[in-house]
């Protein structure tokens, strides 16, 4: 099983790495990272696990994040709303490509956090509010699928892991805090 020993943190130059295309059809070898990465999040999740195991809670996990430099990620984001009730997304992308997005920007009103960086690093990270994901599933279809809001940020700070990009690079540095007054700023 995957523990936050397996995963490196910042510094470590393959965060800051273009990460590979893997090959259509999918290997056996990325089928089971994919179910492994899955695996770790919902871990992460689960209280008894995750302190028994000491994993830091997360709903996106890249490969780049486990010294792995290909273009795979896992999401697993939980319905908060009704306990026990199906996740809002629970899915592998392979080779995740944002074909469109919109003109609305959004970021979270409490900033990012990343399994990558031991440290708490406050501003607003600016992205696309909605935007429009092709990518190949765990079973080697091709999906095409659009987000919003929380779930279009966390799939935007995953897919850019794959290029090497880390959430504070979006962060304003003169002013953390600086929102452009129509972007939606998520609660
Ligand atoms: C600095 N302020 C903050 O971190 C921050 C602070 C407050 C609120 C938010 C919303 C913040 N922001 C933020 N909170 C999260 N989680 C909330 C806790 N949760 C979780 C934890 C434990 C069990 C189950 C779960 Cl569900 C896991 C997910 N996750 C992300 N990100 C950024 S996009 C990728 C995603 C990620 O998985 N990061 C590891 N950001």
């Amino acid at each position: 099983m995957i523990t936050m020993n397996d995963v490196i943190r910042e510094g470590h130059p393959t965060l800051r790495a273009v990460a590979k295309e893997v090959p259509i059809p999918l290997s056996d070898e990325d089928v089971a990272l994919g179910k492994d990465m899955l695996q770790f999040l919902k871990n992460s999740q689960d209280p008894e696990l995750a302190e028994k195991y000491k994993l830091r809670g997360g709903v996106g996990l890249a490969a780049p994040q486990l010294d792995v430099s290909k273009r795979i990620i896992a999401l697993e984001i939980p319905n908060t709303e009704t306990e026990g009730a199906d996740p809002i997304l629970s899915t592998v992308m392979y080779n995740p490509k944002i074909v469109s997005h919109s003109v609305q920007q959004a970021c979270l009103d409490e900033g990012e956090g990343c399994l990558s960086v031991d440290r708490p690093v406050p501003g607003y990270v600016i992205r696309q509010a909605r935007i429009t994901v092709r990518y190949t599933d765990i079973n080697g279809d091709t999906q095409k699928a659009r987000f919003k809001n929380y779930t279009a940020i966390v799939v935007q700070h995953e897919i850019d892991h794959l290029n090497g990009i880390m959430f504070y690079d979006h962060i304003n540095e003169k002013n953390p805090f600086f929102a452009p007054e129509d972007v939606l700023i998520l609660g």
